[in-house]
């Protein structure tokens, strides 16, 4: 078994990945929020939510997981439109 040393570096690898990851992300939807502006539609996409967040199932190796998933997700999208009305208010 490996040590926990070790084990936190392998962590750390794959954080710095997620917020490159991350950063793209918000980046894109600070993006689709300033044409969000400029064409008055609303942040909040019920539909484009679902799917987002559905569309997670078949891309994992561990559907007894999904759950988690979707959880993270939802925050991520919480997260994004905050940040998206933050864009709008400039
Ligand atoms: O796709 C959009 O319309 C977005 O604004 C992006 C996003 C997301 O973070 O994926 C955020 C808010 C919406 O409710 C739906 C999806």
């Amino acid at each position: 078994m490996k040590d926990i040393t070790e084990l936190r570096k392998e962590i750390d690898l794959l954080d710095k990945r997620l917020v490159e990851i991350l950063e793209k992300r918000f980046k894109v939807v600070k993006a689709i929020g300033e044409y969000k502006k400029i064409n008055h539609l609303p942040i909040f996409d019920k539909e484009r939510e679902k799917f987002v967040l559905e569309s997670k199932k078949e891309l994992l190796t561990k559907e007894e997981d999904f759950e988690y998933y979707k959880r993270i997700f939802q925050l991520i999208m919480d997260i994004s439109k905050e940040m998206e009305k933050w864009k709008i208010s400039l």
